[in-house]
């Protein structure tokens, strides 16, 4: 047969390069393979830098291909990406600083990566880690299909977002998040958000201008160094800032393209991701004192230099740097520390919100007795921010303090103590006989009324603790707030807090928490004490008055604002904060509030200015035509009725 004669002469491979080699000859087409890449702008090369691509003669020494990308287009171009690979001088001359994690890692470790995770998918989370951390293989995936749909299309991923927030919330935030940053030296795939390293000393000023947007309106910076209640976790910290970043969009209407996830690189004390050849970031402990102020400084500058507008929102730095950075940079710019400031709101608005569901007026704060175990940045941010919600409701600062008992590892802190923070000072108990006193003999002794947890320490709220509580309690319902994050650092669950209380409880997490089947069949559903009820609207408001600072009145209006937006019927259910789907009205509600006191103080400038004078209404308004809301624009000029 003819045709089987020749479907067996052109089946032999030889035949078939021969006819493609022909093809790519007569087309002058370089095959891929043989193609050395360089790029237009090399001056410093050694290699020819050919005006166009020359014709391919085979057997001849193969042409270099010139690549006209650069930065964030080369790293979206398959053809050219080397990702965590690009060498030094590559990322140098191709502006690619800042874009990539710091460390440049070698094609072997790519491969070997890649195939730990063909093998044994990342996203599967053992059982037993499944338990403690409340992250479930399920949720690892959908993660991954979020990163996915991110990374491929913004629009979609945030009509996606906005459209199922409540359900999405958990995935793309804690307790996913968490589990993200644990692995994100291994679920690195594209590039987001910047890096600025350590070995970026003189260059940061420079660097920005890599990053491809002009305007960005938002940054949420993170050093890697307490990363929710998992600790330092270096550069894989990044997933925090863009987690974060995700909720300004999705929650305050911010634009994907105006928001800047950072990771600023000095370290990491956390020996085993320093050893594992998969880390990104640089392999040196921790650098600490005037160098690492100088590094955040010369970040700080370089960003503000290139986007003076932007607010810039600190997240998760360790206790040591988190104050004196936010005291340094608070006076002349706009930033707030999320930890401390924003936690702090979220907490006061949650415990206004508690004592509505009891029918309590907000004075009845001051007849609180309040133990909170934590003593870092969360933690006393927001007794800081209690008292002074208990000094607007007429207690003396000493008066305010003095109902509380802070402890941290070490048990109660007392006048005993000698190397007490000043942040903590004004919360030390005189009482020096009990110094380093448990928290259930504390409770016992105390009998709290209110009982937070900002340790990341894990399960602290033991049974014992809470029925101590609850029987020390028993003229109003006992506040239980366990905010640490994500689920693994909680220092109860909802379960176990409503158990032994018998249902007594007004419980509300950080992290997101099941409604609890009762004993009598009956469900109670649970409130999240999560910051992102507060940030969005912070961030919205003071970005769009143009505040300059964000004060301390500013800080009080947003929390006093969040309770009022709490439905009566989720009152009646014990429920202490809005509803998750209201997020965008919630966001635009508090951005109000925050707004009207920078205009009480003098502070707003810009169109809200304007608002300002007409009312809290024209300004709510004003913010929400401001807001972002996914949908396609056109990216051509269309006729009226040509696409119809
Ligand atoms: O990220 C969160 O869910 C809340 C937060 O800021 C933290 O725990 O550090
Ligand atoms: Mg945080």
């Amino acid at each position: 047969m003819w045709w089987l004669k020749l479907r067996r002469r052109w089946a032999q491979p030889r035949r078939w390069a021969q006819l493609t080699r022909g093809l790519q000859a007569a087309s002058n087409i370089p095959p891929r393979g043989f193609v050395r890449y360089i790029h237009e702008d090399d001056r410093f090369s050694t290699d020819r830098v050919p005006e166009d691509v020359p014709p391919y003669i085979p057997g001849q020494e193969s042409p270099a291909y010139v690549v006209r990308k650069t930065g964030y287009d080369l790293l979206k171009d398959p053809w050219c990406n080397k990702g965590s690979a690009f060498p030094r001088s590559e990322r140098d001359r191709l502006g690619l600083r800042g874009l990539l994690p710091p460390r440049s890692l070698t094609m072997e470790l790519q491969v070997a990566r890649f195939m730990q995770d063909y093998h044994h998918p990342v996203h599967f989370i053992p059982p037993e880690d499944v338990e403690l951390g409340g992250v479930t293989s399920e949720m690892a995936r959908r993660w991954k299909a979020l990163q996915a749909l991110h990374d491929r299309n913004e629009t979609l991923f945030y009509r996606v977002l906005f459209e199922n927030f409540t359900e999405m919330a958990p995935i793309i935030y804690t307790p996913t998040v968490g589990w993200v940053c644990l692995n994100f030296h291994k679920l690195y795939r594209r590039p987001r958000g910047m890096y600025f390293s350590a070995a970026d000393r003189g260059d940061m000023a420079a660097m920005v201008y890599n990053w491809p947007q002009r305007d960005v309106q938002a940054i949420v910076v993170t050093d890697g160094s307490r990363i929710l209640g998992l600790g330092d976790l270096g550069v894989n910290g990044l997933g925090i800032p863009i987690g974060k970043l995700d909720l300004y969009c999705a929650a305050a209407g911010f634009s994907p393209s105006k928001v800047l996830p950072v990771v600023i690189d000095v370290g990491t004390n956390n020996e085993t991701l320093r050893a594992n050849p998969h880390y990104g970031g640089l392999r040196c402990s921790r650098i600490t004192g005037p160098e690492y102020f100088s590094i955040v400084d010369e970040f700080v500058t370089a960003v503000m230099s290139r986007w003076p507008n932007a607010i810039l929102q600190f997240e998760d730095f360790s206790i040591d740097h988190a104050v004196p950075l936010l005291e340094r940079y608070r006076q002349h710019h706009l930033v707030f520390n999320d930890d401390i400031q924003g936690t702090a709101a979220t907490a006061l608005a949650g415990l206004y919100g508690a004592l509505r569901v009891m029918n309590m007026p907000p004075s009845a704060l001051t007849e609180q007795r309040i133990v909170c175990v934590g003593a870092g940045s969360a933690g006393m941010g927001v007794a800081k921010m209690i008292a002074a919600g208990m000094t607007k409701q007429g207690l003396s600062l000493a008066e305010a303090t003095k109902r509380f008992w802070v402890l941290d590892y070490m048990g109660l802190i007392t006048k005993k103590r000698s190397d007490v923070a000043n942040f903590v000072k004004p919360f030390v108990r005189e009482e020096k006989q009990h110094e380093g006193e448990s928290l259930l003999s504390v409770i016992k002794r105390v009998k709290p009324t209110i009982l937070l947890g900002l340790a990341g320490a894990g399960r602290l709220f033991n049974k014992e603790v809470l029925t101590a509580l609850s029987e020390g309690c028993p003229h109003q319902r006992p506040i239980i707030f366990p905010m640490s994050n994500p689920t693994s650092r909680m220092e109860c669950t909802a379960e176990e807090a409503l158990r032994v209380t018998k249902g007594r409880a007004i419980f509300a997490s950080g992290s997101p928490q099941q409604p609890v089947q009762m004993p009598d069949g009956g469900t109670v559903a649970v409130s999240q004490a999560n910051n992102m009820y507060i940030f969005p609207g912070i961030a919205l408001g003071s970005f769009l008055g143009q505040t300059r600072v964000i004060t301390d009145d500013m800080l009080m209006a947003a929390a006093e604002a969040l309770p009022k937006l709490v439905h009566p019927e989720d009152l009646a259910k014990g429920l202490v904060y809005p509803r998750l789907a209201d997020i965008r009205d919630i966001s635009a509600r508090v951005a109000t509030a925050v707004a009207c006191a920078a205009g009480k103080e003098g502070r707003l400038r810009g169109p809200l200015l304007e608002k300002y004078g007409q009312g809290p209404d024209a300004m709510r308004a004003y913010i929400a035509s401001r807001m972002f809301y996914p949908e396609y624009s056109s990216l051509v000029h269309v006729p009226p009725g040509v696409d119809e």
